[in-house]
């Protein structure tokens, strides 16, 4: 029997949320205030959720929702700037009665298989725990710095941000979603998974109480050029004293800013509020134009951890979907437990920039790899090099390891910068 027989795949009715909640608040450990109940709803893509019932007895009521999970219908951008469509999985929660039994396993194949008739190339998720993914294919395609600056830290100059001028405003769905949403989509930083169309659209300006642990609601940093905006940023605070000292801090959560003034305008704006002690963000790219505009960036007391976690599903579509900076020729032999479609022998031929990627049965295989480590070098963020050198990619033919990595890596370091 299979180990997750008893159960079916449904799609959540709307009628049916609440029991959805439930699942989520039980897998996640929190109990949630009523009165936060609608930014939930505008956090999810109902049209996209899915769930498993009870189907026998012995596992639960029959009917009863024990597994749940969701996705954003949406693209990403890969190197070079370019789009891949793209799924980002969240909500995925099993109900701890019911967890170990391969709920997550069959969700994770329901996942794949819409995806894919949906051509999604790609998806995308955050992890709450890091060592979950990798057996479904998953690769850390970006790693984010998570970092503490000192109210007022001192920034080398640059070029016209002193003209630049910042607007400071609470953030609203209606008023302002058009114009983070524009500015988001002017980003080019690969990994950025854009803000989706339909239901779930509104995420990133839900507001919580029972998550604001005494910060303010979220306001938005806009910077302008004559007018223009330039840079966003999604930030609150928090007033604090410690010994008769104020030690306020503030968060930044996703923020863009689409030129280096207009980057060292919004963080020199973040960092200098009054009674704030320490500003802090999670969603920093190892190479993000802060990190080399502060004069002391080890001062930003800072650690590295994984930010996006990448799929890909659609071998020849992801591929041909990003730009190269390098011309190669490679042949690979791919597993992929998980989509088995994929596995076999692959071509990648990369010319002034651009993959035909094939199938290539019957070929000698330079490489061998999982599907978890094409994942993994995706986004251009890590190196295919360092996976052979690490025993996880095997090297048939010497140098072809060289040849595909420097093919792939991207100049810029991808993030994701919008938690979904
Ligand atoms: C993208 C996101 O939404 S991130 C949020 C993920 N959700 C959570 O963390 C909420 C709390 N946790 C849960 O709801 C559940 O425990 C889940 C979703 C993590 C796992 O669900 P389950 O139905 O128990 O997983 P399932 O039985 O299919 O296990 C699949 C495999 O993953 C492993 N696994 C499951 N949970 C974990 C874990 N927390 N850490 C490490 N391995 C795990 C299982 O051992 C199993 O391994 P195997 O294939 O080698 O036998």
């Amino acid at each position: 029997m299979k180990k997750s027989a008893g159960y079916q795949p449904i799609s959540v009715p709307e009628a049916r949320l609440d029991e959805l909640f439930e699942v989520v608040q039980w897998a996640f450990v929190g109990e949630w205030l009523l009165e936060d109940r609608q930014d939930y709803v505008d956090a999810l893509p109902v049209e996209r959720a899915r769930a498993l019932e009870v189907t026998d007895p012995s596992r639960g009521e029959v009917g009863e929702i024990a597994a749940v999970h969701a996705s954003f219908g949406t693209e990403m951008i890969t190197p070079g700037g370019r789009r891949v469509p793209t799924a980002g999985l969240s909500w995925l929660s099993v109900h701890p009665a019911h967890r170990r039994r391969g709920l997550m396993t069959a969700m994770m194949h329901d996942h794949f298989s819409r995806c894919k008739e949906r051509g999604e190339a790609v998806s995308a998720l955050y992890a709450m725990e890091a060592a979950i993914y990798s057996r479904f294919g998953y690769g850390m395609g970006a790693q984010t710095v998570k970092a503490e600056i000192p109210r007022g830290s001192a920034m080398w100059q640059v070029e016209g941000a002193d003209d630049l001028t910042v607007r400071l405003v609470r953030a609203d769905f209606d008023e302002h979603d058009e114009l983070v949403s524009g500015l988001q989509a002017k980003l080019t930083r690969p990994g950025t998974v854009l803000n989706p169309v339909g239901s779930g659209r509104n995420a990133r300006f839900t507001d919580p109480i029972g998550n604001r642990k005494g910060m303010e609601k979220w306001r938005l940093a806009l910077v302008e050029d004559q007018g223009e905006p330039v840079a966003y940023a999604f930030f609150r605070r928090r007033a604090d004293s410690s010994v008769g000292i104020h030690d306020g801090v503030c968060q930044v959560r996703e923020f863009g800013a689409l030129t280096p003034a207009a980057s060292r305008k919004l963080w020199e704006t973040l960092t200098d509020f009054d009674l704030v002690g320490t500003t802090y963000t999670e969603n920093l790219a190892t190479d993000d134009p802060l990190l080399y505009q502060l004069k002391d960036a080890r001062g930003a007391r800072s650690k590295v951890i994984d930010n996006l976690w990448v799929r890909v599903l659609d071998v020849k579509k992801a591929l041909e979907s990003r730009e190269y900076f390098h011309d190669c020729d490679v042949v690979f032999d791919l597993h992929d437990k998980h989509v088995p479609e994929n596995t076999g022998l692959w071509r990648i031929v990369v010319t002034d920039g651009n993959a035909v990627v094939t199938r290539a049965e019957g070929a000698k295989p330079d490489l061998t790899m999982g599907a978890r480590h094409l994942s993994t070098v995706y986004l251009g963020g890590t190196s295919l090099e360092a996976l052979t050198a690490a025993g996880l990619v095997q090297e048939h033919t010497a140098g072809q390891a060289r040849e595909l990595a420097v093919a792939m890596m991207s100049p810029v370091a991808p993030l994701a910068n919008w938690d979904f």
